[in-house]
Formats: C-alpha cells, structure tokens, sequence
C-alpha cells in the first residue's frame, strides 16, 4: 500500500482515485471546493461529477495540497490543462524529487501551445522531466467509476517511470499499457476531442453514420499529420491514445465534447453550451490550439479549420460540413505519413 495523492475531485481524478483505491492504496484527494471535501469524507460521495458512485473508505480529502502531496509515492495531476500550470507550480514546495508524477488532462496550454508534459516539467524543476508520465486512452470516468473494463496506455521517455505508473493502476477491471511516445499519446488525447465536437455537431444535424465515419477517419488522419509534425510516432495514433480515444469520445454519450458538439449542431450558442455543460469542454480551446499549431507547422487539418470557423466565427455548421464536402479532390494516404512510419519502422 502506497500513499498516492489525486489533484483535483473533478469526475477524471474521483475515477482515477477509486481506480487507486481499489488497488489499496491510501489515497489522498485534494479539492480547492470545501463542500466537497466535507461530501467526500462523510457520505463517500462526489454528487456533482459522479451522480450515484459511492467511493471507497480509502480517500480521503483534502483542501491542504500539503497534506496530499508530502510523503506521497505517486501524485496524479487530473486538473483540465487550463489549471495545470497552476496546480502542478502550487505543489511543488511539497514534493520530493522522488515522488512519481503522471498527468491525466488532454489538451494543450492556451497560450504557448506547450503540451502538459512540458508545462509540468516547467513548474516541477527538481523532477526528471524524462520520468514525468502521462495517463490517456478511451476511459469516461462514469464507466470507470463502476468499474467496467477499461483499458488505456501512460507514456514516459524513461520505461521505468512508465512501468511504476502501470504498477499502480493494473487492476482486474483497468488494463495499462506503456508506450515511449509521449508527444504522440498527448497531441492525440488532446486533438481528439476536436473531432469529437465535430461527430456532436455533425448527430446534432442528423448528418447520420456515414458522416460520423468520415469524420473520425479523416480526423484522425490530420491528427497523425500534426502529430508527425511534432515528431511523434505515427504508430501512436492507431493505438489507446489515438484510434481508442477518438471512437469512445465520438460515439459515447458520456462524452462532455461530444455533448457539446450536439448542442452546437442543434443551434445553441457556444456561450451557452458550455454554460449547460458545467464540466470542462477541453474541445473548444484545443480547436483554437490545433488551429494555431497548423498554421505553424504548415500542417493541413481542415476538420480542425473548420471546427474554429464555427466556434470562435460564427459559421453555420452546416456551412462547414458544405465546405468539407466542397473542398479540392485529393488522395487519401499521404506520403508524409509514409516517410514517418518508414522512419519509425526503422
Ligand atoms: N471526465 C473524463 O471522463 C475524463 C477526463 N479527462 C481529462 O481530465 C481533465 C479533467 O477533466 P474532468 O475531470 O472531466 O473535469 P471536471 O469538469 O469534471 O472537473 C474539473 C475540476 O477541476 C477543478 N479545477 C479547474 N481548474 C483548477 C485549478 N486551477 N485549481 C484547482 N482546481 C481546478 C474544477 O473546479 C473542477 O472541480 C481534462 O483534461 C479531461 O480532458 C481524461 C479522461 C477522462
Ligand atoms: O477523454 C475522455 C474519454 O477518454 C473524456 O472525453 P470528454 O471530455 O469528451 O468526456
């Protein structure tokens, strides 16, 4: 039994803390909410992220970060990647250099582009940025949190931090595999929710199945061109993180980006999807990211073009769809991603 810390109670990091739980670990979860510390610790429940979960007797929350984090074997950061810099810097006085850290968010910072990994090791100077770990893959916590099998994969550049982080989630119901690539596992957790948002919108204009297909098939192709760019894996995006992600969060009902997407497809405004949605929509600001990120690298992601058109200027989506459909004929496999899986292939 390990003493693992969980920050923050939103609905990943209360699943992620049942998972460690179950595994008997002592676990500690801290909150910046009182009114869910005082939930938590007395009727083991976490009513606003997860309606009907009853948590197990081994967490324990907290509001002090240094109660969570000092003398932990393993700190889990599940803040969304908008408060990751803030989290991740106001533990640091607590931790030791040899405390294991995995990040669960899927997105990138909003302003500099960096991805979590990077933002982390920024904020965490006495920590061997080669062993931060990240935790992604096709898990809702509502199907975690009853323990329906699940699988998903953490990244780390060194094996040994990755394997630790295995070592602590394997469980009967939550199957972890490593992969080295961990610009692959993060660019296509976070770039899938773009795609999810448009599978939403595209059920919420009754566009159909072929549609749906499309778009993930075609989503998950600019994906793997950004992340190529960025000099991942392309192997990756057929795995957990990529091709496993983007179907779970496009056809489940679970899904925040999916839901919003729907909305959006239905008419609502973006203002007031979000306001509905109460949980946080990692999709939209990722959209502006990716879009950002593409202009950059020079990389073609016309889903993700379009998705910004519509979300941040006030394109129909139907337009967009029109607009997809329209666009110059071209050819499916592209030789860019040839030459990267050659690469990797040796
Ligand atoms: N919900 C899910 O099933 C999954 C979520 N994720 C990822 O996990 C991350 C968190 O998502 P959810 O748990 O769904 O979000 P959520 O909306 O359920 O909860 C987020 C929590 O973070 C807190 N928070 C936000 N900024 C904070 C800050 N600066 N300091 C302290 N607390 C802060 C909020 O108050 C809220 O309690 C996201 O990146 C998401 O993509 C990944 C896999 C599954
Ligand atoms: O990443 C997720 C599932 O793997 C969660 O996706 P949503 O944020 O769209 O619910």
């Amino acid at each position: 039994m390990k003493k693992t810390a969980v920050l923050v109670a939103g609905s990943w990091g209360t699943a992620l803390a049942s998972v460690l739980a179950d595994n008997g670990h002592e676990v500690v979860l801290w909150t910046r909410h009182p009114e869910q510390v005082h939930e938590i610790n007395a009727l083991h429940t976490n009513s606003r992220y997860l309606k009907d979960a009853v948590l197990s007797g081994n967490i324990h929350a907290t509001l002090s970060l240094e109660e969570a984090v000092r003398g932990a074997a393993a700190v889990v950061l599940a803040a969304p990647s908008s408060g990751m810099r803030e989290v991740a810097g106001n533990m640091q006085p607590f931790l030791s250099p040899h405390t294991l850290v995995i990040h669960a968010a899927k997105g990138f910072e909003a302003d500099s582009l960096k991805r979590m990994t990077s933002v982390i090791a920024e904020e965490l100077p006495q920590q061997n940025p080669d062993r931060i770990v990240v935790l992604s893959g096709p898990s809702h916590a509502e199907e975690v949190i009853v323990k329906c099998p699940t699988t998903i994969v953490v990244a780390a550049k060194q094996l040994e931090a990755a394997e630790a982080a295995q070592d602590l989630f394997m469980s009967p119901y939550f199957r972890v595999y490593t992969n080295p690539d961990v610009v692959g596992v993060e660019v296509s957790g976070a770039l899938k929710n773009i795609i999810a948002l448009g599978a939403g919108m595209s059920d919420g204009l009754q566009f159909g199945d072929n549609a749906k297909a499309a778009l993930m098939t075609r989503g998950l192709a600019e994906i793997a061109r950004l992340g190529v760019a960025l000099e991942a894996n392309p192997l990756t995006f057929a795995g957990l993180s990529g091709f496993g992600d983007l179907v779970v969060t496009c056809t489940s009902r679970h899904s925040r980006n999916w839901r919003a997407g729907y909305m959006l497809g239905q008419g609502k405004p973006l203002a007031v999807v979000l306001e509905e949605m109460g949980m946080v929509v990692e999709g939209v600001k990722t959209t502006r990211a990716a879009y950002e990120m593409s202009k950059h690298h020079q990389v073609r992601m016309p889903i993700t073009q379009v998705l910004y058109q519509v979300l941040f200027e006030g394109k129909e989506p139907k337009r967009g769809v029109e607009d997809l459909m329209g666009r110059v004929r071209t050819h499916e496999i592209e030789e860019i991603a040839q030459e990267a899986a050659g690469k990797w292939l040796g």
